[in-house]
């Protein structure tokens, strides 16, 4: 695609959402499209086999944000009027949601399609046209996309660009007024750096590794389940880590619910980060399967491999602490991750760790369940991302904030204080108008006026 192309898309798109009316109707037509066109199982159920987690993990979130956004539309959209200063009292003061333009979402392979669409939403939501990018490794998801997104929204609206690193390359030199980027910290430099070359805005959702810290005040039975689920839902993969048959059978290789890892390359650097540790549950493969068992290392050294880099596998370091404190000082020396896992039956120690840490989310007592919450900004902090989506969030993500102050014509002997020649009392009078006044928002209009007009008699009367 062209960059012509492109900027003609965002030109147009931006005359056609200038009227707040046409927008919201536009955006709602458009949603609700998009809905019909994703819930179509049967073309679903083609390509994506494990229908339990693609409709709880890939489409809830979709489904329940489209409708999130259709009803909280007009709400979002409206106009924001904020708390004035003395010297815009009598002004109409308030921030109005604009669409950025064109914006470029780039997904990962792991939640193929819920990382373009979820973002897509509050693209669309926001007023902008959007060119998507799957991921090239999920193919059969890019292709899906690629081929049913078109039926259901405008095709030039939102393109499906399907390609590998040349083609997102050649799409990065063109200008976008925002980047949505899911996927690898290297990758996110390249993107960043590609965007900086447009001053283009950036959300980038990266990765690296998410500490998980289980106290000797634990239900350790429970917290095993629920870093086993968590595990498996990154990782694409499933398999308790509880040597015990009760997700997954004796041989998680023979359940219909245990993945696989995603193709060869990812499934051989796994392996390598295996080499020369410790493996004291599970360790077994079969790489024409591309099938790795649900392992756990102990007695890990921090400087090895495993504990250097994203593992994105089913393979679970356990490195032994002697308390809170030295979890803390572990988490603290290392880049902000992600998320947080806390588990502990202590709620003042889950609260301190949360103030002596930080990282893009934290959920205690369980895994992940903070990205399923479309009231939470979801995204990373540090070198874990940079930006945050989900909900209004995502909205908001891809919306201009355009401050407004509509001033009427009168009133000028109130503005005169701050013409030259300047004086003593004119300095002070319009120190004085830009104070904030508290609870302005609440007192009535009435009142508003009433106040203006003693402020210019005072003015009058001192003859500024
Ligand atoms: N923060 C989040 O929400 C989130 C969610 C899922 C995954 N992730 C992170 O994503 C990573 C896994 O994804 P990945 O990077 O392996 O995914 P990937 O290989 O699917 O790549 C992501 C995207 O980057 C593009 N890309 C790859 N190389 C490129 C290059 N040289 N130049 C330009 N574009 C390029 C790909 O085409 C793809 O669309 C992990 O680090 C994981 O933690 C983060
Ligand atoms: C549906 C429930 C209970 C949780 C959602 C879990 C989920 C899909 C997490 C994905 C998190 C994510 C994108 C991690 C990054 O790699």
């Amino acid at each position: 695609m062209g960059g012509g192309q492109i900027a003609a898309v965002g030109i147009w798109e931006r005359e056609r959402v200038s009227k707040d009316g046409v927008r919201q109707d536009v955006i709602s037509r458009t949603l609700i499209a998009g809905r019909g066109g994703l819930c179509e199982r049967d073309r679903l159920s083609l390509i994506l086999q494990n229908d339990f987690a693609v409709e709880i993990f890939e489409l809830a979130g979709i489904l329940n944000e489209i409708s999130l956004a259709i009803t909280k539309l007009p709400e979002w959209t409206a106009p924001e009027h904020v708390p004035k200063s003395m010297m815009t009292l009598m002004d109409t003061v308030y921030i109005r949601r604009e669409p950025l333009g064109v914006v470029l979402i780039i997904g990962a392979w792991n939640y193929p399609m819920a990382l373009i669409v979820q973002p897509l939403i509050g693209a669309i939501a926001a007023g902008n046209a959007a060119v998507l990018k799957p991921s090239e490794v999920s193919e059969n998801t890019a292709q899906l996309l690629g081929e049913l997104l078109p039926q259901y929204l405008d095709k030039d609206l939102y393109p499906v660009i399907n390609g590998g690193v040349a083609e997102t390359t050649e799409l990065l030199k063109q200008q976008f007024d925002h980047i949505l980027y899911t996927g690898n910290t290297n990758v996110g430099r390249i993107v960043m750096e590609a965007a900086a070359k447009h001053l283009t805005p950036v959300t980038l959702e990266l990765g690296g590794k998410s500490p998980c810290y289980i106290d000797a005040d634990c239900d350790l039975d429970v917290a095993c389940r629920r870093i086993a689920w968590g595990s498996v839902v990154v990782m694409e993969m499933g398999s308790s880590y509880i040597p015990s048959p009760e997700f997954y059978g004796a041989d998680p290789q023979k359940s219909p619910d245990y993945g696989r890892i995603v193709n060869k390359r990812h499934f051989k650097r796994l392996m390598l980060l295996l080499e020369g540790v410790n493996v004291t549950f599970g360790g077994q493969s079969d790489e024409k399967d591309l099938y790795i068992a649900p392992t756990i290392v102990t007695d890990v050294d921090p400087s090895s491999r495993i504990m250097q880099e994203e593992i994105f596998g089913p393979l679970l370091p356990i490195v032994t602490v002697n308390s809170a404190d030295e979890a803390i000082h572990f988490i603290n020396k290392r880049d902000k991750p992600l998320a947080l896992y806390l588990f502990s039956r202590n709620k003042t120690l889950i609260k301190r760790m949360i103030a002596e840490t930080s990282s893009g989310g934290v959920t205690a007592n369980d895994c992940l369940i903070h990205y399923s919450v479309d009231t939470l900004p979801f995204g990373g902090v540090g070198k874990s991302g940079t930006g945050a989506y989900h909900g209004k969030f995502s909205f908001e993500t891809f919306s201009h904030r355009r401050a407004c102050v509509l001033k009427s014509l009168g009133m000028e002997r109130m503005n005169s204080v701050r013409y030259a020649p300047a004086t003593d009392s004119k300095r002070k009078w319009t120190l004085w108008l830009l104070k904030k006044r508290k609870g302005f928002g609440k007192i009535r209009l009435f009142t508003f006026a009433l106040l203006g007009i003693l402020v210019a008699i005072l003015i009058k009367f001192y003859h500024v």
